[in-house]
């Protein structure tokens, strides 16, 4: 089986490293290219047998399985590209959540998924979100989320909560990673720890709170009660935090709802204007 990726940015590049390392394929296995195409070949230089094209076309031609990891803005450009090379035995993934599925299935013949991933899927962790087409059988969806097993937790979701999971599983390790930053700030100009010292402790215990709520079955809820010792000191702490954040995650959506409302709408006018 071959893997073709077109775009070879940050996500494009994220996946393939991840399929690498986590042996789900192999260098030979995949061929990739990007409009600058010397993203491409740097991968090609630290994984010998990956495959780089010069155009998306012969990405499409050599492959079982092709990841398009562009912008949505991109979509419409590559796809009219592409389809000619499309066939129904293709599998055709999309990574981008405001391109709707019924716009990719009414261009292009091939089994469709939308599958979100996450920075967390380099460390071979976190969730990848699927959304699979009308096209994909059950065997399919079974196949595809095997692949992605290897990298992540696949979880399926509905499109209409893509927006929403994505916040959650492909924003969040960003908006996690600037309320650490906020805390490492503090602490540095609080009491005077050094950066780097402030950085390891705080990084250290995101990864276990990251196991107690996944695999040491608590949750978030049963976390917070469980550190909060009666009359202790994280109360005191948690107090600030409970009057201080309310609301603002609400606003957060609010706003990641607002601009993917705005991505939709030009993806859909790029769909349909000039078919
Ligand atoms: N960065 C992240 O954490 C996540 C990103 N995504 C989605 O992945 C998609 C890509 O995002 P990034 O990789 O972060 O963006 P990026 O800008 O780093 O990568 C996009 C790549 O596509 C290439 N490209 C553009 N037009 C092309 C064309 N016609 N042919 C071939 N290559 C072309 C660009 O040169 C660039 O390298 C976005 O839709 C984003 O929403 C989804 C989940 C997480
Ligand atoms: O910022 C973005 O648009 C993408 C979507 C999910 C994570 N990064």
């Amino acid at each position: 089986m071959k893997a073709g990726f077109i775009g070879t940015g940050s996500m494009g590049s994220i996946l393939i490293e991840a399929f690498i390392h986590s042996g789900a394929f192999n260098p030979e296995q995949i061929i990739a290219g990007n409009r600058t195409i010397r993203k491409a070949q740097l991968l090609a230089e630290t994984y010998p047998g990956l495959q780089v094209a010069e155009t998306n076309r012969e990405i499409v031609q050599q492959s079982d399985i092709i990841f398009l990891c562009v912008k949505p803005s991109e979509y419409k450009k590559v796809i009219d590209e592409i389809k000619e090379d499309v066939h129904s035995s293709h599998f055709l993934i999309s990574i981008t959540s405001p391109v709707l599925i019924k716009h990719l299935e009414e261009v292009l013949p091939a089994k469709i998924s939308k599958i979100i991933p996450s920075i967390t899927n380099y460390v071979l962790s976190g969730a990848t979100l699927c959304i699979h087409g009308n096209r994909m059988q059950p065997e399919d969806k079974e196949w595809l989320e095997n692949i992605l097993t290897h990298i992540s937790t696949p979880i399926r979701v509905s499109e209409n909560y893509t927006r929403i999971s994505s916040d959650l599983s492909s924003c969040g390790p960003a908006f996690l990673a600037s309320f650490i930053q906020a805390f490492i700030d503090a602490a540095v100009e609080e009491t005077g720890i050094s950066v780097e010292e402030a950085t390891l402790l705080a990084s250290e215990m995101t990864l276990g709170t990251g196991k107690l709520l996944t695999t040491g079955g608590f949750t978030p809820a049963a976390l917070q009660k469980r550190v909060s010792v009666p009359g202790g000191i994280t109360a005191e702490g948690l107090r600030i935090l409970d009057k201080e954040l309310a609301g603002v995650f609400s606003q957060v959506i609010c706003a990641t709802h607002a601009k993917y409302e705005e991505d939709i709408e030009k993806a859909e006018q790029s769909f349909t204007l000039k078919q």
